[in-house]
């Protein structure tokens, strides 16, 4: 008896040693922590409002985008403006917190602090001098990324990123690219006969957005890892899944625990994650090992090509690095592109006689070819104004984020290392101060004496495809994808605003039209 009242008191004492160690370990997470966080950023002259932990400002930011949404929707019922104006309506809570707080300010998502960087000058300050390897990506995102990129060009920080990025980048040349337009072409036509049966059945309304996300899923999953071969058929569907199922888990990042909150969706991301790994890692050793010949020109096999020949770095891509690389290409480099010419055809909708300007360029530069060379790609300069302006209006990565690494002095005050910063590009791309008093005006020709920044005055107002060393690797291939895709349809179609369309700008990961984008769409006769 005696004996079982000892272990009694013993698991006793234990169980209560156990859970106060937890209860200290979720107070210091949620509580003691970011409270001593917040007095060292507040020491060092950041302000912002107020936050109250664990949930930091999460609370605010739903509540104004809930209000911004219910205003969006009782307007919708009267009228449908559309307005370029969008940056209340995509970041409700910055765009209020920047009336009482500037264009840099702190802010908790969650326990983790971020810093609000809207003003290009303090950009400028923070950033020069510091070098590619020394930012990294804010690990708050990481856990819900990991499935997406694992430990892909995205993610990667340090020397480890050097590595990465000094192997993958030549994949992306010009040179190397030039082979990809036939899969480009191949695509977008497919998807252009589908339009042609559907207008032909009496539907002439298509949801671009949806239609075209789907084409470039297509091209970015053959342009990375060719879906020719059974297996890579079955990624590219499998990695469309994982994109469903990570949507829905992505609301509550910051708070600590999230991962506990909706852990249905993020089992089966997980799983799925798995069996894509499985998959490519098949696919990858297939060609190593020369069952498939590695000579497709797409991004694998360059990368393939690159490994074996390397010399540059001395080191070499694993199977496993070039499965996460694979991922990163196709989460990375899909939506962007979809989303930036789904915004093209919506803006070109309501602007008619840019449709037939860039129809004249075609004309004179592409003509009756059925191939699209580069140098003809180059020659499309009005269609190379019509994607810049998309990017400053609609941009679709509407932010960049960063973390600091180490301390960073800015002005004189100092950054703590492990600060999270978040640069609202969209808030950048619609100040008036930068651009002028026209800034919410679809003007494409601002681009036309200052290609690269479109006159805006400050060269850090404009960053579509980020900044330094970490700027975005699939640049050019976008801008390939997007001249050819645009040329195609241009081609054989013109294109009018459904009275169903509702402009609905949200940031969704991306920045989507949340409610679709309907468009009527018209063959083009003989000769137009
Ligand atoms: C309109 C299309 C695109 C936009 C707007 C875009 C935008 C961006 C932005 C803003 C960044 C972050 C840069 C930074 O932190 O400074 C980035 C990085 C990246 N993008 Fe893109 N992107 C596009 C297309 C693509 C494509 C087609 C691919 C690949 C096939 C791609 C792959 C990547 C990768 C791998 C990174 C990480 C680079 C690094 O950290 O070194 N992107 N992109």
């Amino acid at each position: 008896m005696e004996y079982f009242l000892q272990l009694y008191n013993l698991a006793l004492s234990t169980s209560i040693v156990f859970v106060l160690f937890i209860s200290w370990r979720v107070a210091f997470r949620c509580w003691i922590s970011p409270a001593r966080a917040y007095q060292k950023l507040k020491r060092n002259g950041f302000r912002g409002p107020s936050p109250t932990f664990p949930l930091g400002n999460l609370m605010d930011m739903k509540n104004a985008i809930k209000d911004e949404s219910c205003s969006v929707n009782s307007n919708d019922k009267s009228s449908n403006i559309i307005t370029h104006d969008i940056h209340s309506t995509v970041f409700p809570h910055f765009a209020r917190w920047q009336k009482s707080h500037g264009k840099v300010f702190m802010y908790w998502l969650g326990t983790e602090p971020f810093l609000y960087i809207a003003e290009p000058e303090f950009l400028k300050q923070m950033s020069s001098g510091v070098m590619g390897k020394s930012w990294g990506k804010p690990r708050v995102f990481k856990n819900d990324r990991e499935p997406m990129f694992g430990n892909g060009l995205v993610m990667t920080e340090g020397d480890e990123w050097v590595r990465h990025r000094h192997l993958i980048t030549p994949a992306f040349s010009p040179a190397n690219l030039k082979g990809m337009a036939s899969l480009m072409v191949e695509s977008a036509n497919k998807m252009l006969e589908k339009w042609t049966a559907l207008v032909n059945s009496g539907i002439p309304e298509i949801d671009i957005e949806r239609e075209i996300v789907s084409t470039a899923g297509e091209i970015i999953a053959k342009t990375s890892f060719g879906i020719n071969h059974e297996d890579g058929k079955k990624v590219f569907e499998k990695l469309r899944a994982m994109q469903v199922a990570l949507f829905k888990t992505n609301r509550f990042v910051g708070m600590p625990f999230n991962q506990f909150i909706a852990p249905r969706k993020s089992m089966e991301a997980k799983r799925l994650g798995k069996e894509i790994d499985e998959l490519l890692m098949s696919i990858i050793n297939d060609r190593k090992a020369g069952v498939v010949a590695n000579n497709q020109k797409d991004l694998l096999g360059l990368l393939l090509e690159g490994n074996s020949g390397n010399g540059r770095t001395g080191k070499s891509l694993t199977t496993r690095e070039l499965v996460d690389e694979c991922k990163t290409f196709f989460f990375g480099g899909h939506e962007t592109t979809a989303l930036a010419l789904s915004w093209t055809l919506l803006l070109l909708a309501i602007h008619p006689e840019w449709q037939d300007q860039l129809r004249d360029e075609i004309k004179q530069v592409v003509g009756d070819n059925k191939e699209i060379d580069a140098t003809m790609l180059a020659g499309l300069k009005k269609m190379g104004w019509v994607m810049n302006e998309i990017l400053r209006l609609y941009s679709p990565a509407p932010n960049v984020q960063r973390q600091a690494l180490e301390d960073m002095k800015v002005y004189d005050m100092v950054i703590p290392k492990g600060t999270n910063m978040w640069i609202d590009v969209v808030s950048m791309n619609h100040d008036p101060t930068l651009w002028g008093e026209d800034v919410n005006q679809f003007k494409p020709e601002r681009f036309q004496e200052d290609a690269l920044f479109g006159g805006c005055k400050h060269k850090m107002g404009f960053l579509p495809f980020g900044f330094g060393g970490r700027m975005c690797i699939g640049r050019n291939l976008t801008m390939m994808e997007y001249k050819i895709v645009l040329t195609l349809i241009l081609s054989k179609f013109s294109f009018s605003i459904s009275p169903s369309y509702r402009h609905s700008p949200s940031f969704l990961l991306s920045l989507r039209p949340s409610q679709g984008l309907p468009l009527l769409v018209k063959p083009l006769l003989e000769g137009q």
